[in-house]
């Protein structure tokens, strides 16, 4: 099996599975038994139809009572319209269950991923997230709604069916009985086949579901390096598997569903030749022979969906476990039992001999100690990969560290309610993630104690009111997902409003001036001193030209801490902060 392929195997009988989905239901009970009771009532008066053709046959017709057919087409009516009405209640009913599950269950799903810490979102990609959000719960539906209650009234009709063709002649019935071994032998290989079939199917739609993803997210790299063709080619590659599959379930279909046909013919062409030959020495009425195919018609109806429907079960059961694999994944990063409050923070920040590895003993950060008072400013400094955005990402509880402690206030981030904690703090990073609203309500990120002109004045003080207001709309101006029409500096200084509405105590920006114009950069410059004021901050940044205000410099090498002081006394070091500084200053002026 690769990566991609789901597990699908027998799961009719696990029961623990079964009654956890069953859980669900239990908010509409009554309309669950309602549905029950009306899927009954119509397979009986289904039942009906058949019956009444035989007392109409046998005692009306042959023998000229007009009075009593009459009565006879009534009754058969109202058991016609009982029967529509029973169906379109049952329907609705049933399906009104399956979107409220469904309804109940996206919600789950989305409001427990958003629990996961990095380290799930680091090993499980999107699409498959999509997957288990959007396709696996609407296969749970399809299960809900035709599968699971179907089944019992196909199998409920089966029986009914079985007991009226003995009832009505018990040895027509035992000779139709021939045709039934080869209809179990196809439809168990039809099942069998089918299952497969769509398993690979299941598999298909997962993979087709992350390169999509991951092709719409990384389009400007795939254009940028003329990966068009490399894509198209593996995602084709894919759906072509996916086509081939769905093309060998419709065969099966094809040779399955015409052979439940040739099944009830032969039934038929039996009752005829042996009923037939029993009704000429008259020891079978017409009305019952009559009644005996239309039933034997019936009969095969059910048998035809029962194959798909326990397909439809099993797929269900497939999909509702990996859904209950990520409802049961823990929540990893949880607060504490009982989080100290942290009430209006001043801003100390503390890391106290932090140990840190993404995976294993990989240590990313080793041994690092600085400690920031309120309202200082920190830049750290290293080389690519030193791990610099790694504190960032342990300061804002993204990751829990390994050994040692961080902080803030004197009061340790494990002890601590992270929402609290992150609810004082900004991150204004390089790549900024823009929401598909317009402007105002990305900068108040649903704060709506913030007025508009509040918005304004924000944006103001980080320089951006002025492009804002150059915009057709202004501030209502909507933006494309991920803020495409907004350029790169546009949507730094629109993230340093949306920091500055966050009023935060501990603000961090990670390398938030790169890539930008030098226009833009010192209106970037301008906003950032106005933001870091008064608030303990940590700045990343490659340039250290941009750090000249900064109170303290933290020089990171393979995540230890090398040199860490005021920029004064790391100039008079003469380390490695000096000969950086010196090296990008000799850059700067050139040969
Ligand atoms: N999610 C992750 N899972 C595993 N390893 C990671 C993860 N993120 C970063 N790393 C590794 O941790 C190390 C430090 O990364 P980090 O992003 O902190 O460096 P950095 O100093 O911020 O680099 P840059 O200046 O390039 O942004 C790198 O070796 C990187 O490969």
């Amino acid at each position: 099996m690769n990566e991609w392929e789901e597990t699908l195997e027998d799961r009719y009988y696990d029961w623990p599975l079964f009654t956890r989905i069953l859980r669900y239901l239990r908010p509409y009970g009554k309309l669950v038994v309602l549905s029950v009771f009306l899927l009954l009532a119509v397979s009986l008066l289904n039942l009906a139809g058949p019956y009444l053709t035989k007392i109409a046959i046998d005692d009306h017709i042959k023998v000229g009572d007009y009075a009593g057919l009459d009565r006879i087409a009534l009754i058969y009516i109202v058991v016609l319209v009982t029967a529509f009405v029973c169906q379109f209640f049952q329907y609705y009913t049933i399906q009104f269950i399956g979107q409220r599950v469904m309804y109940d269950l996206r919600t789950q799903v989305f409001g427990h991923l958003h629990k996961m810490s990095f380290k799930f979102f680091d090993r499980n990609p999107i699409g498959k997230m999509i997957t288990r959000t959007v396709n696996d719960i609407e296969v749970l539906n399809e299960m809900l709604t035709s599968g699971l209650i179907l089944v019992f009234s196909d199998l409920f009709t089966l029986v009914g069916i079985f007991f009226m063709l003995a009832y009505l002649d018990w040895r027509l019935m035992l000779v139709v009985c021939a045709v039934f071994p080869f209809l179990y032998l196809a439809t168990n290989a039809y099942r069998t086949r089918a299952r497969d079939a769509l398993r690979k199917n299941r598999a298909h739609v997962t993979k087709l579901n992350t390169l999509l993803e991951e092709n719409l997210s990384g389009m400007n790299t795939v254009q940028m390096f003329n990966q068009e063709d490399n894509r198209y080619r593996e995602f084709t590659g894919v759906s072509r598997s996916k086509l081939s599959e769905d093309l060998r379930s419709l065969f099966y279909n094809s040779v399955y569903l015409p052979s439940i046909d040739v099944f009830s013919a032969i039934g038929m062409g039996l009752v005829i030749w042996y009923g037939g030959g029993r009704f000429v020495q008259n020891e079978v009425e017409l009305g019952v022979l009559v009644a005996f195919m239309q039933y034997l018609h019936k009969f095969f109806e059910p048998i035809r969906d029962l194959a798909e429907k326990f397909n439809i079960i099993q797929t269900a059961m497939a999909s509702s476990e990996r859904i209950f694999e990520l409802l049961d994944t823990p929540e990893d990063m949880q607060n504490p039992a009982q989080p100290k409050p942290l009430p209006k923070i001043e801003g100390r920040v503390e890391f106290e001999n932090v140990w840190f590895a993404y995976k294993n003993e990989d240590y990313v950060l080793q041994d690092v100690s600085f400690a920031l008072e309120p309202g200082e400013s920190l830049a750290i400094v290293g080389a690519t990969g030193s791990g610099k955005t790694t504190i960032v990402n342990t300061l804002y509880r993204f990751y829990d560290i390994q050994k040692g402690a961080i902080r803030v206030d004197g009061a340790s981030l494990a002890e601590v309610d992270k929402y609290a904690l992150r609810s004082q703090m900004a991150l204004v990073q390089q790549d900024v993630f823009l929401f598909a609203r317009n402007i105002l309500e990305n900068i108040r990120l649903g704060n709506t104690d913030l007025g508009v002109e509040e918005i304004e004045s924000i944006a103001h003080a980080v320089n951006s009111h002025h492009f804002i207001e150059n915009l057709p709309h202004k501030y209502e101006q909507p933006l494309m997902e991920g803020g495409n029409s907004l350029s790169l500096g546009q949507k730094q200084l629109l993230s340093f409003a949306r920091a500055l509405a966050f009023n935060p105590r501990i603000l961090i920006l990670d390398e938030a001036t790169s890539n930008v114009d030098t226009e833009t950069e010192k209106k970037i410059q301008d906003a950032m001193q106005k933001l870091i004021r008064g608030r303990t901050s940590i700045i990343i940044a490659h340039r250290l030209s941009t750090l000249q205000h900064v109170d303290k410099v933290l020089v990171l090498r393979h995540g230890r801490v090398v040199e860490f002081g005021t920029r004064q006394e790391l100039i008079k070091q003469r380390g490695t902060y000096y000969n950086l500084l010196k090296l990008q200053s000799d850059l700067t002026k050139g040969p």
